[in-house]
């Protein structure tokens, strides 16, 4: 259902130079969702959120956002914000001016931009902390003043490009619990860039999955897990195989590919590597075709009944669970 909030983006492009960055896209943001748009690099996701926050010019096409197309407005004036990856503070203000800093452009008085920056590091968890330079904090704790500082001017959508990659493996899952939770209680827009299918899936409403400077497939992260529509998509979220049948090019996860004796399957395949993930096992099969194709099994069924490399065996799925591919 659309709402007056939706952010569209209408034909975008970005062109520098001869490169096309980003190439005439065209999709509907919907209001109060956690959108990540993910792809590898230099498939266009950075130029497209910097041309949502302004930071970047439009070549061509509309960015509308609650019905007026902003896509030539000063950054201050389109109702988004940024946060960016290393988070841009000023080293010299001290965490409650960084956050109060754009209310200050505004005009704000002292007082009541101090109130408000206050409620913002309330909300980041950060009062304790406001008269502190940035460089006396931890990385996790200036993203939360990166947030706040982002967040002061109420923002309709709120843009982060690649905000976790500075943080270590453990506050990377901590933060994005977090981000996910403050982004319900705001009830904002939030479109987060990302290399990172599991960081994606693990927040997304809807993953918007680019390639090569166009959007390659977009829905909601479990639809696009579990049914890529093209062999870019499959491989790019992992955890499938892509597989050639005599009707064409299908995905199938590989936790769906069971292995069985050799004559009962519909495939045969000999295994070729094997590999141990604590909860599962990962087999790589070769098959007669010779394609590759890799099963992950339960680790309990496995050890019930080991299979080694070299061995022969066959392949076999529910065909219900074979995606087909378009491209
Ligand atoms: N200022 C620039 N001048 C020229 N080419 C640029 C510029 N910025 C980006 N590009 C090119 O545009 C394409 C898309 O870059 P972009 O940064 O949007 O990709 P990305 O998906 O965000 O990549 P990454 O994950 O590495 O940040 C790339 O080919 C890149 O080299």
């Amino acid at each position: 259902m659309r709402s007056d909030l939706d952010l569209e983006l209408v034909a975008l492009t970005k062109r520098y130079g001869t490169t096309v960055a980003v190439d005439a896209i065209q999709h509907l943001f919907h209001a109060g969702s956690y959108a990540c748009l993910l792809g590898p690099s230099g498939c266009g996701k950075s130029s497209t959120l910097r041309m949502i926050a302004g930071h970047e010019e439009v070549s061509d096409g509309a960015i509308v956002l609650a019905g007026h197309d902003i896509a030539h407005l000063p950054p201050a004036k389109r109702g988004t914000a940024m946060m960016f990856q290393n988070y841009a503070l000023f080293p010299h203000l001290s965490v409650i001016d960084n956050v109060a800093f754009s209310l200050k452009m505004k005009g704000v008085e002292r007082a009541e931009r101090r109130r408000r920056a206050g409620e913002l590091l309330d909300l980041v968890h950060m009062t304790d902390f406001a008269e502190r330079l940035p460089a006396q904090l931890s990385g996790g704790q200036q993203q939360r003043v990166a947030l706040a500082r982002a967040l002061i001017t109420d923002p309709q959508v709120l843009l982060l490009d690649e905000p976790l990659s500075a943080l270590d493996p453990f506050l990377r899952v901590r933060m994005r619990s977090e981000l996910k939770k403050l982004q319900r209680e705001l009830g904002i827009t939030f479109i987060h860039v990302t290399h990172g299918q599991d960081e994606a899936l693990a927040l997304a409403d809807e993953i918007v999955v680019m390639n090569n400077a166009r959007i390659e497939q977009a829905g909601p992260a479990r639809e696009v897990f579990n049914a890529p529509r093209t062999e870019f998509v499959a491989r790019f979220m992992g955890g499938h195989n892509v597989i050639a049948l005599p009707k064409g090019h299908f995905a199938i996860r590989s936790d769906q590919v069971t292995v069985t004796l050799p004559d009962q399957g519909k495939l045969e395949g000999r295994v070729t590597g094997l590999e141990y993930q604590g909860a599962s096992v990962a087999l790589t099969l070769m098959t007669a075709g010779d394609q590759e194709i890799t099963a992950v099994i339960p680790e309990d069924r496995y050890f019930a009944k080991p299979i080694q490399p070299g061995d022969g065996v066959g392949l076999s799925w529910d065909d219900t669970n074979l995606h087909a591919l378009t491209a």
